[in-house]
């Protein structure tokens, strides 16, 4: 990306008048659009309690005349060179810029693409800068930051003889008081109070499960988690690390089968969870899925936070049990940190499972050092924040936003309930949460069951969205919630411990779409024939990562790291590339776009296109369409690719026809993306498949068709 034209977007001559889009700057919370936070404070004209068709109608009024193909995205949200100056990066740069950038350097918004590129070539002078801003307490400080004298290590040794213990690092008073707010939660269903846990309660905590870990497991072994989000699965998490165990990330939404297959790849030893998942207002059974998944050693949490509701195995024990091992110990409070070497595993995770089968991803010490870097680099996570993401410990967000919080001083606020609810969004304002994180499937739910409505959300000053492709629609929905607070698209792996494209508080954002590949990270977009393009030129392709980048994996468990990774992929300038697998497209204006998957490009025509091109129009073709999901198959007999649109309705009772929509389709392909891309067929389902952590599965969908194709009648 050319830095002109990220200055361009950032100085804001590209985008609509300095005012920009009437929503932005109410609110008073220190962002406006392009002017000074005093000017802008109060001014915006929309307001939350305002009806979504009011918002539609002046965003798309004002963008009416917008030309995307010639000026990029429309962008929504524009920084102010006051609030810039407040942002940690901002920050960083007004104290580095000069030093680091030269005259180049103007200010934050618009040297933000040079320092970016800077933190790509020079990773010693970004990562000594940020290693100083988190909470982080070596026990032997790192010899360097990058060491690539080794040819055979991949990608260079990170932070090599760094000595430490990351679950010390988060509990320490480094970037905040041991009385600070370290966590807030609330129980479902319990509408009355918001509760606390100071820093030094927390850490209180973790010593005494670190202490009741020793007298229950033996030093090194795996253990796994499968258990909600809760402050004591937190509290787990954090103890197992302290005490030198390695967690084993486990979703709570797996069936009996999956957990099984994840204990055994990692070779747990023991587990922890709960006897039921409260959720929606249900006691979903968990204790009996794990009894049939693992026959581990299990440690169960009562879900009411009273008596256990299930009979335990004889080796099981409840947690009160578990707990009383630490009554006898004269300083259960006390514990010494097992300090490993920055390498040293301290979790598994498991990825989703969109291309196969899940991959189990080894997570050093640097992991979590990326994700808390790159929170606070990207979504601006500062000591005063609130930080809410609904999500699990056994997806890779759950760590990253323990460590977002933890390593940035931020509270961390945890809803023990369903998301879907007006419950969690009581929450959110009850807590004053500041920084709320989301994903698609979640968005769209609260928007089409309006159960937010008159919440206040505008203490909210950061939202972030990943896991699958965004609908500008419901950015637009989900911003204006907030007071149109921007929305900071991430998209990356757990295999990285990060993303790799961002958006940022000093550029300008546009939704759906992300505004900068991530600090520290290079990448190229390749050409069929696997050439990368100019970095400056508009174009999609698939995404080939830099070697150099700190945090991700190095090892599988259950696969050939090589093999999943490199193999087969180009070397760029000398050095080669790794495989995310993911169609990105840089538009004009030099924002990117996810186009999904490599597997799930389709050659329609002879032409290559994504399937959430076509779904991003298709989504639109009608009011009563919840969501559409774009596959193509082979006939029996060969030919080119036709393609099928899936669609789930809003309004289920409606008769659809399929030929109307047929209709519809096409005539928005035609449209707005090619009119020679012909819709051969049109299935109304009542929902999608989709991974546990919800991510459409498109796979199944081909499969489906195929199947429905075979059973034809062949001529
Ligand atoms: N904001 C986003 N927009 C679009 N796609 C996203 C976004 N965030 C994540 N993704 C998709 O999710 C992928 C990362 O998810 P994850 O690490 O869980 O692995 P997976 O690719 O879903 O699973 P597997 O590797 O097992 O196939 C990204 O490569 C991208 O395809």
């Amino acid at each position: 990306m050319g830095g002109d034209l990220a200055g361009r977007r950032g100085g804001g001559s590209a985008t609509p008048g300095s005012r920009g889009f009437p929503g932005g700057g109410q609110g008073g919370s220190g962002w406006g659009c392009g002017g000074d936070v005093e000017e802008s404070a109060g001014g915006g004209v929309l307001q939350p309690r305002h009806p979504h068709a009011v918002h539609q109608l002046v965003f798309y009024s004002v963008y009416g005349g917008w030309d995307a193909a010639v000026r990029g995205p429309p962008p929504y949200w524009f920084p102010s060179p006051v609030y810039s100056k407040d942002t940690n990066l901002g920050r960083i740069l007004e104290f580095h810029g000069r030093k680091l950038l030269g005259t180049s350097y103007s200010n934050p918004i618009d040297s933000f693409s040079l320092f970016q590129k800077f933190s790509v070539q020079h990773p010693e002078v970004y990562w000594e800068i940020v290693l100083q801003e988190l909470s982080l307490k070596f026990q032997e400080n790192p010899r360097c930051i990058l060491d690539t004298s080794d040819q055979s290590k991949y990608g260079g040794k990170w932070l090599p003889g760094a000595v430490l213990n990351i679950s010390e690092c988060c509990l320490l008073p480094m970037k905040r008081s041991d009385d600070s707010v370290a966590i807030v939660w609330r129980d479902e269903g319990d509408d009355s109070s918001v509760n606390c846990l100071s820093l030094k309660e927390l850490r209180d905590q973790v010593m005494m499960v670190a202490n009741a870990l020793d007298a229950t497991f033996s030093k090194g072994d795996a253990i796994a988690i499968d258990m909600p989000m809760t402050v004591t699965a937190v509290i787990i998490y954090l103890a197992i690390i302290l005490a030198g165990y390695v967690v084993v990330s486990i979703a709570d939404s797996f069936a009996a089968k999956e957990i099984e297959t994840r204990i055994r790849v990692s070779k747990a030893q023991g587990i922890f969870t709960q006897d039921f998942i409260i959720r929606g207002g249900k006691a979903v059974p968990l204790y009996s899925r794990v009894v049939e998944g693992s026959p581990c050693k299990a440690i169960v949490v009562p879900a009411s936070g009273k008596g256990l509701e299930v009979e335990l195995r004889n080796n099981d024990l409840s947690w009160n049990d578990f707990l009383s091992s630490v009554e006898r110990f004269p300083r259960p409070f006390h514990y010494f940190p097992v300090y490993q070497p920055i390498d040293a595993i301290i979790n598994v995770l498991f990825s989703s499972g969109t291309t196969g089968d899940p991959k189990a991803i080894p997570w050093s010490q640097l992991s979590p050092i990326r994700c808390a870097a790159d929170s606070w680099a990207h979504i601006d996570v500062q000591s005063r924040d609130i930080l809410c993401w609904p999500t699990n410990l056994g997806w890779v967000m759950g760590p990253i936003t323990v460590y977002s919080c933890f390593l940035s001083g931020a509270t961390l606020a945890l809803y023990h309930g369903s998301p879907l609810e007006r419950g969690f969004g009581k929450f959110v304002q009850d807590a004053g949460v500041t920084i709320l994180g989301t994903v698609p499937s979640l968005v769209k739910s609260w928007k089409n069951s309006n159960c937010l409505e008159g919440l206040d959300w505008t203490k909210i000053r950061t939202l972030s969205s990943t896991g699958e492709a965004s609908d500008v629609d419901d950015d637009l929905w989900l911003s204006s919630q907030a007071g149109y607070k921007p929305i900071i698209e991430c998209c990356g792996g757990t295999e990285l411990a990060s993303s790799y494209i961002f958006g940022n508080p000093l550029q300008c954002q546009a939704f759906g779409a992300f505004s900068t590949p991530g600090m520290s990270t290079g990448f190229v977009i390749l050409s069929e024939q696997g050439l990368p393009y100019p970095d400056n030129q508009p174009c999609v392709g698939e995404v080939g990562l830099f070697a150099q980048n700190m945090g991700s994996s190095v090892k599988l468990l259950n696969a050939d790291h090589e093999k999943v990774y490199l193999e087969g992929m180009p070397i760029y300038n000398g050095m080669q590339l790794r495989r995310h697998g993911d169609i990105i497209e840089r538009t004009v204006g030099g924002y990117y776009r996810v186009h999904g998957r490599a597997d799930d490009t389709m050659n329609l025509g002879g032409i290559k296109t994504s399937s959430v091109e076509i779904e991003r129009i298709c989504n639109r073709a009608d009011a009563n369409i919840l969501e559409t999901a774009a596959v193509s198959v082979r006939m029996h007999n060969g030919g080119p690719e036709q393609l099928v649109i899936f669609v789930v309705p809003k309004d289920r009772s409606s008769d659809w026809e399929a030929g109307v929509l047929e209709t519809k389709f096409q005539r928005a392909i035609r449209a707005n993306l090619n009119p020679l891309f012909k819709v051969s067929f049109v299935r109304v389902v009542a929902e999608f498949p989709r991974t546990a952590s919800n991510k459409l599965l498109r796979r199944v969908l081909r499969d489906q068709m195929k199947k429905e194709l075979s059973a034809r009648p062949r001529m």
